[in-house]
């Protein structure tokens, strides 16, 4: 018998976001990024076009009757024969399904695919920042997710690692930590700063402020112990930014939602934007004192900017 459904769709994706994530460092070793503006402070280069090609053809060809949402829009379909990942990782697909998503049905599963989620820095040549984002929701929760950090340099010389979440089955791909007791650290935005988002971190008092590109690389930070608390007070982020760190985050036990405590819907026809920001930490103390010290004039404002 074949496996569930979700657990297929994750072992297909492991691969495939590795794939996208040598396409990501090909297109930066060629040196021509050729980069579009979709908007204010909003880029795009041809890894961001060529990753999300390889991702969504390959998701497409295998389970063609799931809804999936690029970042890049509808782009065209027909990718390099070398693009298209059909083998599924072995060793995922061993794992037994949590009982809660075995009878999930393709048309209860949404896939919403970040191919590359840090581009400003990407540019800027801050390799480290990127990832490479694949999310599944089930209904309209975050359930799955996979993050790809294709300048993670392993031990053994490898490049690139990719780290994995499902709710009810755990997490893996790298090596949880807590952060240090004694100091409140907040991460945020590197590239997308302003006056609200200023204010609402200097309302919570941090001991130190880490800005870095990316939600899967902020949600990194969480996972491993380098920071309480990501905290974005902006309209920026859309639902490919936080499925997938999301599902990770929670499948380790933490929590990521609005700057109100809701989580978002992940259904299809949701508002792409995440118009009540971020808030995610792994504690889930930490982060009800963070939506209670909030002060309300942040919420008032965001999206005005
Ligand atoms: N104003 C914005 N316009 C477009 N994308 C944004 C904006 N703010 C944030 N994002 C997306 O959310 C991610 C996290 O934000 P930040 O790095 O500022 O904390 C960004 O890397 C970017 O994703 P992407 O790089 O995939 O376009
Ligand atoms: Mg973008
Ligand atoms: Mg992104
Ligand atoms: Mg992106």
């Amino acid at each position: 018998m074949a496996e569930p459904l979700i657990m297929r769709v994750m072992a297909l994706s492991f691969n495939t976001v590795k794939r996208a994530g040598a396409i990501i460092r090909e297109v930066m070793q060629r040196g021509d990024l050729n980069i579009v503006e979709k908007g204010k402070d909003d880029l795009q280069t041809e890894a961001d076009r060529s990753a999300q090609r390889c991702i969504i053809a390959s998701l497409n060809k295998e389970f063609p009757k799931v809804q999936i949402i690029g970042e890049e829009g509808l782009i065209e379909q027909s990718i390099p024969e070398e693009w298209l990942v059909t083998e599924i990782d072995a060793e995922f697909i061993k794992f037994k399904c949590p009982k809660e998503w075995n009878d999930v049905k393709e048309e209860d599963m949404v896939i919403w695919v970040d191919p590359l989620d840090g581009t400003s820095e990407y540019a800027h040549g801050l390799l480290e920042h990127v990832t490479v984002l694949v999310g599944i929701a089930v209904k309209d929760s975050a359930v799955g997710g996979i993050i790809h950090q294709p300048y993670y340099k392993q031990t053994n010389g490898e490049m690139g690692r990719t780290i994995w979440g499902l709710k009810g089955l755990g997490t893996g791909g790298f090596k949880s930590s807590l952060p240090p007791s004694d100091k409140f650290i907040i991460t945020t935005t590197r590239s997308h700063s302003n006056a609200i988002i200023q204010a609402s971190i200097d309302a919570l008092s941090p001991t130190e402020v880490i800005r870095v590109g990316g939600a899967g690389f902020k949600v990194l930070h969480l996972l491993e112990g380098k920071a309480h608390a990501y905290v974005f007070a902006s309209a920026g982020t859309k639902k490919w930014d936080t499925c997938a760190p999301e599902a990770v985050l929670e499948a380790e036990g933490g929590i990521l939602t609005d700057l109100k405590g809701q989580h978002y819907s992940y259904s299809k026809d949701v508002d792409h934007v995440n118009v009540n920001g971020i808030l995610a930490s792994m504690s889930h103390m930490c982060h009800d004192n963070i939506v209670k010290k909030l002060p309300s004039h942040i919420f008032e404002n965001m999206q005005k900017i």
